[in-house]
């Protein structure tokens, strides 16, 4: 697997308190990296950290397969488009206008400011002031300002805070469509419904530490749901089983949590022995969401 960011045990402090802490992050050449994590868990300062806008206590940044410094920060952020916190932009100024100042200060042509502007298919508002701008045009226009160098990779700091449903769909659109024409995107989100069917890799991170970095599918695979047992008698059985297992009754069926394969398999047999009929043995299907709350203990949704 090729990655476009890595890092390596990247810490940040402020005092004697961890903010982000030994992280290794791997970011795969072409995907949509989803960065979830509840408020505060460090994912702004992760990507600041990333575009070297504020410096790790240790640990190292390694982006495009050679790490970011002093030295090779000025060539490196020439290929990385960013949008960290608010959206950019002068609000007395025109869509337009602030798309010409982005073109004078990296020197590019028309057609290179144009490509920008379709691609978040703001070509119909550019004379518009940008403090008549909806949110959602908001940030579109400081995804085209992040664009306009044609970046290999785009770092998005929650781009959909406060979009209602079509503005974020029309965030999760152009996310795929530019993943399609090979850029490499990472976005945070403290909603994982927000991103995870346009990722298709996620990081979580809890109170600045990577809980989970994996597809989704991963992700669920690495849960153990919860199994539902049927038996003739779930009172007696839940009795039986509450002081060796996670067990409680759950309507007519006893709900157990944790439980691999060779537990249930004693769970079955310690009820078979004692006489109660077993009827049925199934495991719950847990959602994304669910995982998720069970990773950063509910925090985020
Ligand atoms: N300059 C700073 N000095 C001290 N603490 C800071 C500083 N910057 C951030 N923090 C703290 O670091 C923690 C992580 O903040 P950060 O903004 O990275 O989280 P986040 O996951 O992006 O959250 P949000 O979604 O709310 O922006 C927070 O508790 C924040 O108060």
């Amino acid at each position: 697997m090729s990655c476009i960011v890595s890092t390596d045990r990247l810490t940040k402090r402020y005092g004697k308190r961890a903010v982000v802490e030994n992280l290794n992050l791997r970011i795969p050449q072409g995907c949509v990296y989803g960065f979830l994590g509840p408020n505060g868990s460090g994912k702004s300062t992760t990507m600041k950290m990333l575009l070297s806008l504020i410096r790790p206590t240790s640990g190292q940044v390694e982006v495009m397969g050679r790490p970011m410094n002093r030295s090779t920060r000025r060539e490196l952020l020439g290929r990385i488009g960013s949008l960290i916190e608010s959206p950019p932009g002068y609000g007395h100024l025109t869509g337009g206008e602030n798309m010409r100042l982005v073109q004078r200060l990296l020197g590019i042509d028309d057609d290179q400011v144009g490509r920008a502007v379709r691609t978040v298919r703001l070509q119909g508002q550019l004379d518009k002031k940008v403090r008549d701008y909806s949110l959602g045009m908001k940030q579109r226009l400081g995804i085209a300002m992040a664009l306009a160098r044609e970046p290999r990779l785009l770092i998005l700091d929650e781009p959909t805070n406060g979009l209602d449903p079509a503005g974020i769909e029309e965030i999760r659109d152009l996310l795929r469509r530019l993943a399609e024409g090979g850029v490499t995107v990472m976005v945070s989100s403290h909603l994982l419904g927000e991103i995870d069917k346009t990722a298709t890799m996620l990081g979580i991170l809890s109170n600045g530490r990577l809980l989970f970095q994996g597809t989704r599918a991963e992700l669920l695979a690495a849960s153990t749901p919860d199994m539902l047992i049927d038996a003739s008698h779930p009172t007696h059985a839940n009795a039986l089983l509450t002081g060796e297992f996670q067990s409680r009754l759950d309507g007519c069926s006893v709900r157990l949590s944790g439980l691999d394969d060779h537990a249930t398999a004693k769970v079955v047999a310690r009820l078979v022995g004692a006489g109660i009929g077993v009827h049925g043995v199934r495991r719950e299907e847990q959602s994304l969401e669910g995982v998720f709350m069970d990773l950063t203990g509910g925090g985020g949704l």
